[in-house]
């Protein structure tokens, strides 16, 4: 698969990406977008957010730190990209946690999002599967929830982009591991809200399946090159936003661990 032409089509295209994003993860998923080479807005009041969605060249909506105004806006943000034919970009955080965060992401969900982004235990929930998540945590492998990502890719008819320890993106007849990254991703906070900004950037300039597979391969050759250098956790995320500004279309070709399964009668 052509990553890196993919990459070079969404650092020259500068994609305007409406994030819909929580409170922690704002600031981190804005600095992932400029050092990949997007152009993040962190958009959401109702008011502002369906006639934002209509110019912006993608649209992300995540229900990490959810209420009442940030649901409203979501609705109107998608309404806005849905009449504009804007890709969207789902991230349901800990959507097995509580009645609200299920009630809301099943309403998402029929909204019919471009690409889910989430972790596996998110993924089996929404597939309506037993998921062993704690919080915003995912505590499932990815290996475990695959039959389930191609399940909720059909019956949604979008893309699933589920991450872990080795990713997995179907559209539920195609797939393809991705393999990389770095144990002390998942020890800094809001990697994946922001990765789900990264999918919006590369869903402006590519179909959802390569979007996916192109900012998962990109997160996974920063997060490799990045725990090279690093000592821990912390020292890790400088690392990690410079290895994303630095890796060129040619090394994510050469660099990137994409493996690419049989296809399945969709
Ligand atoms: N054990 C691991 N080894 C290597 N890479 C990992 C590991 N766990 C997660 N990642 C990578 O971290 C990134 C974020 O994925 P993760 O599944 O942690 O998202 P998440 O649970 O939604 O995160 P958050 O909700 O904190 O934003 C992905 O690029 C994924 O490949
Ligand atoms: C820690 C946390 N809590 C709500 S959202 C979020 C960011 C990671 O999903
Ligand atoms: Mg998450």
């Amino acid at each position: 698969m052509q990553v890196g032409q993919t990459l070079q089509a969404m650092r020259r295209a500068t994609p305007l990406v409406q994030c819909i994003t929580n409170y922690v993860a704002m600031n981190i998923a804005a600095n992932v977008l400029l050092a990949a080479g997007a152009s993040p807005a962190m958009v959401s009041d109702a008011e502002e957010a369906g006639e934002f969605a209509g110019f912006a060249d993608a649209l992300t909506v995540n229900i990490g730190t959810l209420s009442p105004p940030f649901v409203a806006g979501m609705r109107a943000a998608i309404a806005g990209a849905e009449g504009a034919g804007t890709p969207w970009v789902l991230d349901p955080v800990a959507c097995q946690a509580t009645v609200l965060r299920r009630r809301v992401a099943a309403d998402l969900l029929a909204l019919k999002p471009t690409i889910i982004r989430a972790n596996a235990s998110e993924i089996l929930s929404l597939a309506g599967e037993a998921s062993r998540g704690q919080g915003v945590d995912g505590r499932d492998s990815t290996a475990s929830a695959e039959g389930a990502a191609r399940r909720l890719a059909q019956r949604t008819g979008g893309v699933v982009a589920m991450t872990g320890a080795v990713d997995f993106v179907t559209d539920g007849a195609r797939a393809v591991r991705i393999a990389g990254g770095s144990v002390w991703m998942p020890l800094n906070t809001a990697l994946g809200c922001s990765l789900t900004g990264l999918c919006g950037a590369f869903a402006a300039v590519a179909a959802p399946f390569e979007a996916s597979v192109a900012a998962l391969a990109l997160f996974a050759v920063a997060g490799s090159r990045a725990h090279g250098a690093a000592e821990g956790p912390g020292s890790f995320a400088p690392l990690f936003l410079d290895a994303l500004h630095h890796v060129r279309p040619e090394d994510l070709d050469r660099e990137a661990r994409i493996e690419g399964l049989e296809e399945v009668p969709a």
